[in-house]
């Protein structure tokens, strides 16, 4: 197990890499103060690194600053932490972002391009305005992200990028525009792996499955289990952890990642090879899953289990 390199109390966090991998990076998350994107945010701090989160919502992002912050200092680390406000489809916003986190830190290590979203709509039904919307945000807004670091700071640095994608490897029905856009990402991470790998620049992506609960997300479609009824279709069984995306984001970004490029890593417990209509999966059980919390509870000598 790693726990904080400080005196205080041991965080209950389980990440699988080394405390102080990475020591002195600087990277952005966007989205990274809800779901997904907060756990990132703590698993790249809690390994050491400067982190700005950015997003539209000031409320959103000074809420998740101050959790994250509070978990941190439990354990008597600070956390090298800032917030910025952007919306990743203003072009002016975005620009901003990347000249304020080198202006300030220095240098831009990784990008993590997190934030996204889109609503549930028959393709039918969706207005250009709707379509627009998910377009700007998923694609656009990864492509603006990923040539500004670029331009600003990796072209002459090197740095790696992880992008966003999602389970739309068959289609996405009643998310069409969000499927389309996170095609284009899969499509950009590629080319853009292949045209900066002379700059020392990695560009990778994940796609999680439709199954990563977290508050944030669920509120989005207003039902909180719409990510249980995904289990049935998927052959572990059951739901993925922010944690489980996380780790993967890490290992991307990490040296161990430096032959990989142009590469989107699935994170969805097999649910996009399964596809055959005659063959029913098994009713088993759910396969091990893998948290910070569960991994504290398994590496805790026997009878001193968290109760967190
Ligand atoms: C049929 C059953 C199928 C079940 C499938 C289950 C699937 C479960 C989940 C699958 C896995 C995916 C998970 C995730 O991605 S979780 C992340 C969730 N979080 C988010 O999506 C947050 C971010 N999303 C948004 O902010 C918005 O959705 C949006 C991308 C649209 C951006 O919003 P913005 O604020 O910029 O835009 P507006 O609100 O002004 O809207 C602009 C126009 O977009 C149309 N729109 C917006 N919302 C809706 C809606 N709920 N329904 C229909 N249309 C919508 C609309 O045209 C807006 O303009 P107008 O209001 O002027 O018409
Ligand atoms: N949960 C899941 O199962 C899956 C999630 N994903 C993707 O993973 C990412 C994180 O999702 P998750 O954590 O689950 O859900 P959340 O709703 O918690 O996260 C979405 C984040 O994106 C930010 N965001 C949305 N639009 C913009 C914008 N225009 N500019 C800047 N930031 C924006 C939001 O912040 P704010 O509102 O402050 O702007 C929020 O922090 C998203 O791209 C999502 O689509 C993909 C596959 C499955």
């Amino acid at each position: 197990m790693s726990t904080s390199k400080s005196m205080g109390t041991p965080l209950h966090v389980s990440s699988v890499f080394r405390p102080g991998l990475f020591d002195d990076r600087v990277a952005i998350v966007t989205g990274g103060a809800t779901g997904i994107g907060k756990g990132i945010t703590k698993e790249l701090l809690f390994l050491g690194c400067t982190v700005v989160i950015a997003s539209r919502k000031a409320d959103r992002l000074s809420d998740g600053a101050k959790e994250i912050r509070d978990w941190l200092a439990n354990a008597g680390q600070k956390a090298t932490l800032h917030v910025v406000q952007c919306n990743v489809r203003k072009e002016d916003e975005v620009k901003s972002l990347i000249s304020t986190t080198v202006d300030r830190f220095g240098k831009l290590d990784f990008l993590i391009n997190n934030g996204g979203g889109q609503f549930l709509s028959s393709t039918a039904d969706i207005r250009l305005k709707g379509w627009n919307a998910v377009v700007e945000t998923n694609l656009t807004g990864t492509f603006l992200l990923c040539r500004e670091a670029y331009n600003q700071w990796m072209k002459d640095h090197g740095g790696a990028i992880v992008n966003m994608a999602m389970d739309m490897w068959k289609g996405y029905p009643y998310m069409g525009h969000s499927g389309a856009a996170r095609a284009g990402v899969v499509n950009l991470t590629k080319t853009l792996g292949v045209e900066w790998a002379q700059s020392n620049v990695r560009v990778n992506a994940v796609a999680p499955g439709s199954s990563i609960f977290s508050p944030t997300a669920a509120a989005n479609y207003g039902n909180a289990s719409i990510f249980d009824g995904a289990k049935v279709n998927i052959p572990m069984k059951r739901t993925g952890t922010v944690e489980e995306v996380s780790s993967a984001v890490c290992f991307l970004l990490s040296p161990g990642a430096a032959f990989i490029t142009g590469e989107t890593i699935r994170i969805d417990g097999g649910q996009s090879f399964y596809i055959t209509p005659n063959f029913r999966l098994p009713d088993s059980k759910p396969t091990d899953m893998y948290s910070w919390q569960s991994q504290f509870d398994k590496d805790a000598p026997h009878g001193s289990k968290s109760k967190l």
